[in-house]
């Protein structure tokens, strides 16, 4: 008996132990919970259209499980079911997704909303404050600095850089004839290349081991990255530094910086020399300032029609053309400008903005020429339309591309763009609002605090705005088909005052670089484009790889070969 009612006792003390800390967790949840329902976020969101949440964790955990092609599924899914407005609770994390020409305008045409969210952290270690994440008066002073470095006179002393280097390249795939293989290793390995050349003058014959670790460790960086933002449980630093990844970071950060700094520290050297002897670089401003021979308005590219909408710093003095003048590094502009007093920037800012070009210029073109191959392997009207084009300026010629050559290329451009509307290598922007914005959809008001992810891949799909959206075509890009289309209805390179600063750059490799492979090879594509099973990381891939074969090419126009 009376051990029946100790037994019971002690029953009792276990279940209070149990139960009131019980009690004051589903209290303090509870009221969490209430907190969250009255807030003035929780109120508008309520408004917006999206999946139903439950409780604390929000949509959290659907998102969880999924890997990165389920995530483009499901995203995709979303707008199927909600319409172009879609919102999506991660815990107490507000996303609304955008995919409505009208309400990304009022975005990423503001000079307020330029903020970047907080995903874009994890690059801090690597990136620092570059111009890709930082914001207010240093981005601004950055982007003031660092946009006439991509003028088109710089660029076009880059043309013998992107020659090199493609030819390279067509050297390399010459291994592959026949067999099949993913071509976004050598889409990879070459644009590195090209931007450790025009980045830091850092060519294939000046470069020791250190270029090729350094370009190793660039690509295994991407890569862990891109494994944060869909590893949810990564995401968490403490959790992130317990990973064999952070390790591998550090090394990996270890050789990047490691390169980097040594660099400018030898080109500062080599500068304060050359200034002592009297030997002074070209400014930027006589670079780029200079007037002599007048680009004509015909010599325009299609491009700088599509993009002329949404205006923005890159457009400037391009008439001022003063043809290909001595070749300056971005890194060189930029250690010469602070030298010279006319910008403030200090060694380790000049750092972080040459690790910025590295990556952004990086994934991103590999990514684009990787699928301009592959869509162009599986078209092969459009591939016989393009080498007709490259024909008719080259003839069976093994000569390099000039600028001039590249205006020539009028219906590979519009491939390229096309290209870029279907797979468009950033396929979300995402930015975080410091206030409230209203914007065209439904008068929807979005509150500050959210994370706007502007859905790009979605955006460039919209029947609203493409004909027959889901189909490669190049004729997109007529002009006649552009000039009425909503000029934020196409935004690869996104738009307004953070566009991206790259794009001049990457349309003239992309087209140097494409066509030399092109005018070597016929390339082949046997996995039709709906089996395509795309990635949703930060960088738009195909899961499986990019696959495809090369036979050599017969230099004569395919009406004849054919
Ligand atoms: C096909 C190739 C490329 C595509 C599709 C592309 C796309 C983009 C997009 C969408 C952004 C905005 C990102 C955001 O707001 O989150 C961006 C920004 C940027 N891109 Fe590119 N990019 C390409 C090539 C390049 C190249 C070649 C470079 C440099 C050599 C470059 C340098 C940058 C920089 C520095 C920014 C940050 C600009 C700022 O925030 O002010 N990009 N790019």
């Amino acid at each position: 008996m009376t051990s029946l009612v100790d037994e019971t006792e002690g029953y009792h003390v276990n279940s209070r132990v149990i139960f009131y800390p019980l009690l004051g967790l589903t209290t303090a949840i509870w009221i969490l919970y209430r907190w969250q329902q009255n807030s003035h976020m929780h109120k508008l969101a309520e408004l917006i259209p999206g999946p139903a949440p439950i409780p604390i964790f929000g949509n959290a955990l659907t998102l969880m499980r999924k890997d990165p092609h389920e995530l483009v599924n499901l995203a995709l899914g979303y707008a199927q079911t909600f319409g172009n407005v879609v919102r999506v609770w991660l815990g107490s994390k507000l996303i609304v997704f955008l995919a409505d020409a009208d309400d990304i305008e009022i975005i990423l045409n503001s000079h307020v909303h330029i903020d970047k969210a907080t995903e874009y952290k994890f690059f801090k270690p690597w990136l620092g404050e570059g111009l890709l994440i930082s914001s207010g008066p240093k981005w601004r002073s950055h982007r003031k600095m660092i946009a006439p470095t991509f003028h088109i006179n710089i660029l076009k002393s880059f043309v013998g850089i992107f020659n090199q280097n493609s030819n390279n390249v067509v050297e390399k795939l010459k291994s592959e004839v026949g067999k099949t293989f993913d071509v976004h290793d050598y889409m990879s390995g070459t644009t590195v290349d090209i931007l450790l050349e025009t980045a830091m003058g850092i060519s294939r014959k000046t470069q020791d081991e250190s270029g090729f670790d350094y370009a190793m460790a660039v690509m295994k960086m991407c890569d862990i990255i891109h494994q944060r933002h869909y590893k949810f449980w990564m995401r968490s630093e403490i959790v992130f530094k317990l990973t064999s990844f952070f390790k591998q970071q550090t090394k990996l950060l270890g050789i990047i910086h490691g390169l980097t700094n040594k660099v400018i520290k030898n080109k500062k050297e080599t500068y304060l020399e050359n200034k002592a002897k009297g030997i002074i670089p070209p400014t930027l401003e006589e670079l780029t300032h200079n007037s002599g021979e007048i680009l004509a308005n015909n010599a325009k590219t299609l491009s700088d029609t599509v993009f002329k909408g949404y205006r923005d710093d890159l457009d400037f003095n391009d008439e001022n053309d003063v043809g290909e003048k001595k070749r300056l590094a971005f890194l060189d502009l930029m250690i010469e400008s602070s030298q010279n007093g006319t910008n403030k920037i200090s060694d380790h800012e000049i750092k972080e903005e040459v690790d910025t070009i590295m990556f952004e210029g990086h994934d991103t073109t590999a990514a684009g020429s990787s699928f301009v191959l592959c869509l162009l392997g599986i078209h092969q009207d459009v591939q016989a339309r393009v080498y007709d084009e490259l024909y008719q300026i080259f003839g069976d010629s093994d000569r390099p591309a000039t600028f001039a050559d590249t205006l020539e290329m009028k219906y590979l451009e519009r491939v390229i763009l096309e290209s870029l509307r279907l797979y468009p290598p950033v396929p979300v922007i995402a930015r975080k609002l410091n206030r409230d914005v209203t914007i065209s959809t439904k008068n929807y008001v979005i509150p500050a605090g959210t994370t706007v992810v502007i859905g790009t891949f979605k955006l460039h799909r919209q029947p609203k705005y493409y004909k027959d959206p889901e189909v490669f075509n190049p004729d997109n890009f007529l002009p006649e088909n552009t000039q009425n289309r909503h000029y934020y209805s196409y935004i690869p390179f996104s738009a307004g005052p953070r566009s991206c600063v790259g794009r001049k750059y990457a349309l003239l490799k992309l087209k140097i670089l494409l066509s030399t492979i092109l005018r070597n090879f016929r390339t082949i594509s046997e996995i039709p484009e709906k089996e395509f099973k795309l990635q949703g990381d930060i960088i738009l891939k195909r899961a499986e790889g990019f696959q495809m074969k090369v036979e050599p090419r017969k230099r004569v126009p395919t009406n004849v070969a054919r």
